[in-house]
């Protein structure tokens, strides 16, 4: 793939292939067109259709598109050599997961401080904090259908159905208008986690879980201490207990899988309101940085135009194909990590017969 260098690819161009810079916001990169395919376009005739695409999707950072689309361009220019081969074309858009809200989950015991911290994080981030046990007591409060349920639930120190609470979460976000979430106090165990993927796995991007890890001892303290002036019905010995034993055997599991994903931010909970929010500000800063390269993600397409789908297979299996294929995969795996989404190139051939797409070479043309 030596080929793959803008210099020589410019040189090709002025040789007979012809480059079509674009003009229209940004989506379209650039494409380029066999030679004769190019002249074909003669001004009252019909411009040639090609009938099979070749195509590669991939999502990469900002920071590497301009240079990606260069080089992958001039390979496929190089491409366009082979008979058969008609035009190419490199489309670039904003991948739809890229401009979801950003939620962060907060977990940790009962009396932990999740609540004390999340109000610090509004203040200073303007986060919208949405408790999921707040959600639930003021359902039960506002006398809904569900209020009966949620009232034995919350008194069992048991968990609610989660088609209750992601409903009220999804209903709140929503209402808020907001673009960052704290959402603590969820997911509580593994029926909260399914819930959340089915209904908002598509709609909003945890990017990460705040998690503050706090003795028995002294979250039974600090809520015993709550429970004079809270008025909650589970702020009680009876009740706590059965918390602590919920969150052990239902929540610790998600936290475990959270932690697989390498998402879990670790916090001790014990110490001073004011030491556990400067480990908080760390954390919320590693976050940060982590969506701001998902924010940043750009999704790019490469098309290869051909007459006939025998002309993109020869070349697929022919030695050139399969070096543009591996070149395009090292290229990508080599980008870091932090700043690719995928590494992973999806290629396919699609017959245009079948596609619901048509893919013409007006299409290029449109750039003209
Ligand atoms: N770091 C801390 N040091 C001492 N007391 C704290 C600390 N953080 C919170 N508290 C106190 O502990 C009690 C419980 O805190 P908070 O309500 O923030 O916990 P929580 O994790 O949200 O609890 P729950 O899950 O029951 O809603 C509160 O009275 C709060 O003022
Ligand atoms: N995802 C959730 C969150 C809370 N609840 C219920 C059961 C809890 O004991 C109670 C209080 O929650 P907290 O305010 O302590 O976070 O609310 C639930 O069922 N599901």
């Amino acid at each position: 793939m030596s080929g793959f260098t803008s210099r020589r690819f410019l040189r090709r161009l002025g040789g007979g292939l012809s480059m079509l810079s674009v003009a229209s916001a940004g989506a379209y990169v650039s494409a380029a067109m066999h030679p004769a395919a190019a002249q074909q376009k003669a001004p009252d005739s019909k411009p040639a259709l090609a009938k099979a695409v070749y195509e590669q999707q991939l999502t990469i950072g900002q920071p590497h598109v301009t240079a990606f689309c260069e080089w992958l361009l001039a390979g496929c220019a190089d491409a366009l050599k082979q008979p058969g081969f008609m035009g190419a074309k490199l489309l670039r858009s904003t991948p739809p997961a890229a401009n979801t809200p950003l939620v962060l989950f907060v977990l940790g015991g009962p009396g932990a401080g999740k609540g004390t911290q999340c109000a610090r994080i509004v203040a200073e981030h303007g986060y919208i904090h949405l408790s999921a046990g707040d959600l639930l007591r003021a359902a039960r409060q506002a006398g809904s259908s569900e209020g009966q349920l949620i009232d034995e639930y919350i008194r069992e120190g048991r968990i609610v159905p989660v088609e209750i609470t992601v409903a009220l979460l999804r209903k709140a976000m929503a209402a808020s208008g907001g673009s960052r979430f704290l959402i603590d106090g969820f997911p509580r165990n593994g029926d909260n986690l399914a819930g959340w993927h089915s209904q908002m796995g598509e709609v909003a991007h945890v990017g990460g879980v705040l998690m503050y890890d706090c003795a028995e001892a002294v979250m039974e303290a600090r809520l015993l201490e709550r429970g004079k002036t809270s008025g909650r019905a589970d702020d009680n010995a009876a009740a706590i207990k059965k918390r602590f034993a919920t969150y052990r055997a239902e929540t610790m599991p998600v936290v475990g899988y959270y932690a697989q994903l390498g998402l879990v931010h670790t916090i001790d909970g014990s110490q001073p309101v004011e030491d556990v929010y400067d480990k908080t500000q760390q954390a919320l800063a590693a976050v940060h940085k982590a969506d701001a390269l998902r924010r940043a993600q750009v999704q790019v397409v490469a098309h290869l135009y051909a007459a006939d789908r025998a002309s993109l297979e020869r070349w697929l299996a022919s030695p050139a194909g399969k070096a543009h294929e591996a070149a395009v995969r090292e290229r990508a795996a080599s980008m870091d990590g932090a700043s690719r989404a995928s590494g992973a190139v999806r290629s396919r051939v699609l017959d245009v017969s079948t596609s619901l797409k048509p893919y013409g070479l007006d299409s290029l043309r449109a750039f003209d």
